[in-house]
């Protein structure tokens, strides 16, 4: 979105900067900036579920490792959402507390249980996206530049704290929980705590590699992808592979990046290969997939893509 293109606010955004949190229970400037930030923050959920091959994951075109859930259930899931991304960035505008987002990431969560019959496609995704569309409402309230540092600066100092001691309060009995006390994995929570590290220091500068190393915005999110997979640790890997799939995950995305990614004439094979390995052994790197949609949603912001 051109209008949003404010990289340290050289370019014209298309409306005033928002100085005014009152502007937004109107149909000021604030209200437009938080339509386009949660309009963006759906759309960066549809451009994940859309890129292919996906490893183990769910598709326009299959549903890797999954049976109980579909495209389209990912689409119930999609709308059902877009209140939710309009009023965390609202809430963030106006300086919300950490209990304030985290009552619409639970009210969210329950909105994306009714659409979907029970199934959690977006969990990860309402925990990271609304935190990090908070941050970018807050810092457009401070006229502070949408760049991804500062967004991830906003996102610590203002809810950092809190994060870094989010227990067990929400979902005593996650997958997360369990990979956790089983594996020592780290997942969801720890990356929130850090501000997101995997987003802004490995699949966005990936993402933006692969874009200036002249690669199409396709190209450049399966290279986000598979960054990440060869870097985080994935509580939905490890719910459903143990250490093992862990490990196959990490091996795969390492081998992958190492032949040159997307650079690689045959990466596309290769891409194939691997979502079919996973598929066949039920892995599904979910936790991967929510952050790619993460990196989508700062490059819209922060550069300006589609
Ligand atoms: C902090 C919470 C989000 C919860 O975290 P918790 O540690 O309790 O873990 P989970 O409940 O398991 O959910 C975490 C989801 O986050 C994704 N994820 C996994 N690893 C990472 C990672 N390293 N970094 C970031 N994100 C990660 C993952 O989401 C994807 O997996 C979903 C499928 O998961 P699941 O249902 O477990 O597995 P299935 O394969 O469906 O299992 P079967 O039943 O088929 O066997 C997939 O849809 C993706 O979304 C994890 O699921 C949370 O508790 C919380 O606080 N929530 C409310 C507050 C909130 O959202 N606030 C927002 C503003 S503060
Ligand atoms: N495309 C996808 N397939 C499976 N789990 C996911 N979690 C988030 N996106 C996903």
């Amino acid at each position: 979105m051109a209008e949003l293109t404010m990289h340290g606010h050289a370019a014209k955004p298309a409306w005033a900067p928002v100085g005014r949190p009152s502007d937004l229970s109107g149909a000021g400037a604030g209200r437009a900036f938080c339509q386009q930030v949660a309009r963006l923050a759906v759309r960066s959920l549809h451009a994940e579920l859309a890129l292919y091959p996906k490893p183990g994951l769910v598709s326009l075109v299959d549903n890797g490792s999954h049976t109980d859930m579909d495209a389209a259930t990912f689409m119930r899931s999609m709308f059902a959402l877009r209140r939710y991304f309009l009023r965390i960035v609202a809430a963030g505008m106006q300086d919300a507390s950490f209990h304030e987002l985290k009552r619409l990431g639970i009210e969210a969560e329950a909105r994306m249980l009714r659409a979907t019959g029970g199934i959690n496609t977006h969990r990860g995704a309402i925990f990271c996206r609304g935190l990090l569309c908070a941050a970018i409402g807050h810092c457009r309230a401070q006229g502070i530049a949408l760049e991804p540092v500062n967004i991830q600066a906003t996102l610590l100092a203002n809810w950092g704290r809190e994060l870094g001691a989010h227990s067990g309060d929400v979902h005593a009995h996650s997958h997360g929980v369990e990979a956790r006390q089983r594996y020592a994995a780290s997942g969801a929570r720890e990356e929130g705590a850090r501000g997101f590290p995997s987003v802004f220091g490995v699949g966005l500068p990936a993402l933006r590699r692969a874009l200036a190393a002249g690669r199409a915005l396709r190209e450049a999110r399966i290279d986000a992808l598979f960054a990440l997979m060869a870097h985080i640790s994935d509580t939905n890997v490890y719910h459903r592979g143990g250490s093992g799939g862990a490990l196959a995950v990490r091996r795969q995305a390492r081998a992958f990046i190492a032949r040159g990614a997307t650079a690689a004439p045959d990466w596309e094979a290769r891409a194939l290969a691997s979502h079919r390995s996973f598929s066949a052994a039920r892995l599904s790197p979910g936790g991967a997939a929510d952050l790619l949609g993460a990196v989508c949603l700062l490059q819209s912001v922060c550069d300006g893509a589609p």
